[in-house]
């Protein structure tokens, strides 16, 4: 079993992985992002998965988040932390600092894929707490001996992008009593959820979006960058620290999300593209 981190904009390795196997793979839903980097982090079995792609050539819709989660399944990964830059949405949470977040709300346009299910097959995932509920103390206590300033909750709201908000969009999400803005948590968590894993997100406050009136600047993707450069290793310091804190028999529920899930009958064949999700006993 192994850890998977799902690395953002301006984290395209992982530092300090070592004994590193490149490993490339396919996935009934396409190519990954690209290899998956498998190797070693505080003892323990770490595969990193640059989600933009080498180079960072994948916009965020252009993500393709189900083979990523599906590859990321099929080496043995059972935990996700995705590092994020994200816009923050109210003054205190300043740029350099870390949110947890414990929800989302999707302002995507709904033409990301975003489930596993469908085409002979329905399952309805629980997903009031998209993210697990049980690691998300671990890596909030991790980032914060890791030297972060750490907010331990925070709601995430997902747009489509690739622009950035308007000032009035970006008044509704505060208005909405939204904290931080990312364009890529959707459909990931959602997906992980479905696949049975658990998905928590490390989230870099990289700006202030572009609400506040008493700051002429507002994001530019290049400010983003930035930031996540010079917070590379203290997202590589949190994650070492969440790797030393997982228990080598860490459960959770995320691991039987499909257990009350799946409403198509145990009569009917299992269609191929859904063999990989279900087991016997997660059906009606
Ligand atoms: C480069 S600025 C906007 C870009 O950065 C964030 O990506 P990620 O979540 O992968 O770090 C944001 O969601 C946008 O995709
Ligand atoms: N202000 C912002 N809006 C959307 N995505 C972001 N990623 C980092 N900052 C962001």
């Amino acid at each position: 079993m192994s850890i998977g981190v799902i690395g953002g904009s301006g984290l395209y390795d992982l530092p300090g992985l070592t004994a590193v196997e490149e490993v490339r793979l396919g996935s009934p839903y396409g190519e990954p992002s690209g290899p998956l980097m498998a190797g070693t982090l505080a003892g323990r079995r770490v595969v990193f998965l640059s989600r933009h792609g080498r180079g960072h050539t994948l916009s965020p819709a252009e993500v393709p988040a189900r083979a990523n989660i599906h590859a990321l399944k099929s080496v043995g990964v059972r935990q996700i932390v995705s590092v994020s830059a994200v816009g923050s949405l109210r003054e205190e949470l300043a740029p350099g600092d870390v949110v947890v977040p414990d929800q989302i709300v999707d302002r995507t346009r709904g033409t990301r894929a975003s489930t596993f299910f469908g085409g002979g097959v329905v399952a309805h995932v629980s997903f009031a707490d998209p993210f697990c509920a049980r690691l998300r103390p671990l890596l909030a206590e991790a980032a914060r001996s890791a030297g972060a300033r750490t907010h331990d909750t925070g709601t995430y709201c997902c747009v489509e992008g690739p622009q950035f908000s308007t000032r009035a969009e970006s008044d509704l999400y505060r208005s909405w009593g939204m904290d931080v803005i990312g364009m890529t948590a959707l459909p990931e968590a959602k997906l992980a959820r479905e696949a049975e894993l658990c998905y928590v997100g490390l989230a870099l406050v990289t700006d202030y979006d572009c609400w506040r009136r008493d700051d002429p600047g507002t994001v530019s993707a290049h400010a983003v960058a930035d930031v996540m450069r010079r917070n590379v290793d203290l997202a590589r310091e949190a994650v070492v620290r969440l790797v030393e804190r997982l228990p080598d028999d860490f459960t959770c529920p995320c691991q039987e999300a499909l257990g009350d899930a799946v409403m198509t009958g145990p009569e009917v064949a299992v269609p191929g593209h859904a063999r990989w999700l279900l087991r016997k006993e997660t059906r009606v």
